[in-house]
């Protein structure tokens, strides 16, 4: 999409490169026009013999202005994006090694201004001490490093292609390509490790299998104990949009109503008090039911997911299946106090989803009436994640269930807006929520574009960029995450357990791991990898599909090893925390695994592709 909405060239800076156009330059005749716009393999050499004019012009700022055709210099109409070649985005780059010496050359030749190499570097020995005198503010105040956070090179795979970025964010697999070929697993460090050597701190590791029933009791205590806790006097927005349901909630008619609002505008705050008005008005807890997307969504708003909730499989197929009798039955009788449903993050309800919701609650409470005639709430912010597999509600066309959607959707004519923000923030931060607003209206300032400016990777002091080592990276293709979380893990130092899945049926043996959405068949773990879990197994404590951990331990059982068996247990400390329940949990994961065929629903998460990243987390 980018590609065809924007123009872009190519500039490579690597030393090869450099080296080969000169020397093309002194043996070949030029053909200027047909290179103008894709990749200038000259632009280097014409910029070191530009025309006086041209003087004062950085290298960058002539590609980014300047295109050489006809044999002249001609304007862009419009800026193109340029991108540098060799792509440094990503990688480490610490002081004194080879690295960092190419990162200043390449920074050096794009932001000062010469008419050689030997002039770039002003005869210092090292690109690092040209580059310090470069970035030095008082002695080059106009120097702007800011443009080469943009730049990257395009390395998605063809295999990918075929994929529209939304659809492959839709398949919610971070990292589909697994560490396979790799001797992670099998070194000697590996082997010889002592597997079953954590029973000794973890003895009673059996005794723990039932770990997710047991939170289920705990939470359900801390619930039923704990459900008092007070809410903030709601604004006046808020309050006008919970009276408009509860009024309609005591004069027993149906609702439809969307409440809209950025982040931090009270919308989770809202959505508890008109639970809890709901619940005090019935008398009865499941007179509300909250639902989101997704099992983060869900998690975050003490709710579940749709799909869960409705019993809706996730299939591509355009029409709606019916629930089998008993299970029909069952729901039926599950939803029989239901007078409200509050669905969170709409922006990700498609067309097709809705009508799924719509229709799926006609069959629950037997009628032909939309939603089954009981009142919907949906929240969200609609500048934020899209649909998945899905057209957005909004749309129009398409087949038999997004028509239905389409009628669904027209049935909402209720709409408030939050406007206030609530969170509390600095003023630093509060400039940056406005500036991210306008952006995402689409009005976006020059001041913005500053600010954001500021925190390009190239500005960044190398301390600051070394404090990022471990943060999470987005990588544009799945082998270039998984390669990172390759070099992570053998960077941890700890044996690697090479874990081998064993699958439950002959389909799943074949499937590929993009098959078995981003499940692998070989998982590497090491102590300290940071992993995520990719199956939605309780959103009420948490373990869904996205939450991340990292591993403390891996078990074996007394003779058993890696690689060959399947541990007992991987202890696995996740980022979230269930409230007055435990303040770390821990995912057992192979006791999760195997209640599904063996599989260990989990992959790693110190790098993804970032086409894959966002969506559902
Ligand atoms: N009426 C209010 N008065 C004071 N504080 C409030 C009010 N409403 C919400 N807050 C506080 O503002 C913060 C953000 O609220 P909340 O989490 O409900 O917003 P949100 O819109 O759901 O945010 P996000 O979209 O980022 O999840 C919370 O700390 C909440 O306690």
């Amino acid at each position: 999409m980018s590609e065809s909405s924007r123009k872009f060239f190519t500039l490579n800076l690597s030393e090869s490169r450099l080296f080969s156009s000169q020397l093309r330059k002194r043996k070949n005749r030029i053909n200027e026009d047909v290179e103008q716009g894709i990749a200038d393999p000259n632009f280097f050499s014409r910029y070191l013999s530009r025309p006086d004019d041209y003087e004062q012009m950085t290298l960058i700022e002539m590609a980014k202005k300047h295109y050489w055709a006809r044999r002249k210099w001609c304007k862009h109409r419009v800026e193109p994006v340029v991108r540098i070649l060799p792509d440094f985005i990503g990688k480490k780059i610490i002081p004194d090694t080879d690295l960092y010496e190419s990162f200043c050359r390449q920074q050096v030749l794009l932001n000062s201004r010469y008419r050689s190499f030997e002039e770039a570097k002003r005869d210092l020995p090292t690109w690092s001490g040209r580059y310090a005198e470069l970035i030095r503010p008082t002695e080059n105040p106009s120097v702007d490093l800011g443009i080469v956070e943009e730049e990257f090179e395009d390395k998605t795979h063809p295999e990918e292609e075929w994929l529209d970025e939304w659809m492959q964010a839709s398949a919610m697999a971070p990292n589909f390509r697994a560490l396979e070929a790799t001797d992670l697993g099998l070194r000697d460090i590996d082997r010889n490790h002592s597997w079953s050597r954590g029973l000794l701190d973890n003895p009673t590791i059996h005794e723990k299998i039932g770990f997710v029933n047991t939170l289920r009791q705990v939470v359900q205590d801390t619930h039923d104990s704990g459900s008092s806790t007070s809410l903030p006097t709601l604004s006046r927005q808020q309050q006008a949009a919970h009276d408009l349901v509860l009024d309609s909630l005591r004069s027993n008619s149906t609702i439809r109503l969307i409440i809209s609002g950025g982040a931090g505008t009270g919308k989770s705050t809202l959505i508890n008090a008109i639970v809890r008005s709901t619940r005090e008005l019935f008398s009865n807890e499941n007179s509300v039911r909250i639902m989101a997307p997704t099992g983060v969504a869900a998690f975050n708003i003490g709710g579940s997911t749709i799909h869960h909730e409705l019993g809706i499989t996730a299939d591509k197929s355009q029409s709606y299946k019916k629930l089998e009798v008993e299970r029909c039955r069952q729901m039926q009788v599950d939803f029989k106090n239901t007078k409200l449903i509050i669905i969170d993050e709409y922006s990700m309800i498609g067309r097709k989803i809705l009508a799924y919701i719509d229709l799926r609650l006609r069959d629950i409470f037997g009628t032909k009436e939309s939603f089954g005639n009981i009142s919907i709430v949906l929240v969200g912010d609609m500048r934020q994640i899209p649909p998945i597999f899905d057209t957005p509600l909004y749309a129009e066309g398409g087949r038999e269930l997004q028509l239905t959607g389409n009628h669904s959707y027209s049935k909402f004519k209720q709409f408030v807006r939050l406007e206030q923000v609530f969170r509390q923030s600095g003023v630093e931060e509060l400039e940056y929520r406005e500036a991210l607003s306008r952006l995402s209206d689409g009005k976006s300032t020059v001041a913005d574009w500053n600010l954001f400016a500021t925190r390009s990777y190239t500005t960044l002091s190398v301390e600051e960029i070394h404090s990022f080592r471990h943060a999470l990276r987005l990588f544009p293709s799945k082998d270039e995450a998984a390669s990172y979380n390759e070099e992570r893990l053998r960077e941890l130092g700890f044996p690697v357990a090479r874990i081998l899945l064993v699958n439950n049926c002959l389909t799943a043996e074949g499937a590929s791991s993009d098959d078995a959405k981003g499940l692998q068949n070989i998982l590497l773990l090491s102590k300290q990898a940071r992993v995520m879990l990719r199956k939605n197994y309780s959103t009420q404590f948490g373990l869904v599909n996205g939450s991340t951990g990292t591993v403390k331990d891996i078990i074996y059982k007394e003779g058993d090893e890696s690689p060959g068996n399947i541990p007992i247990a991987v202890l696995n400390s996740t980022n979230i925390s269930v409230q007055g329940c435990m303040k770390n949990p821990l995912w057992f994961l192979s006791f999760l695994s195997q209640q599904t065929g063996y599989h260990l629903p989990a992959c790693h998460a110190s790098g993804f592709n970032y086409h894959l990243s966002c969506v559902g987390q």
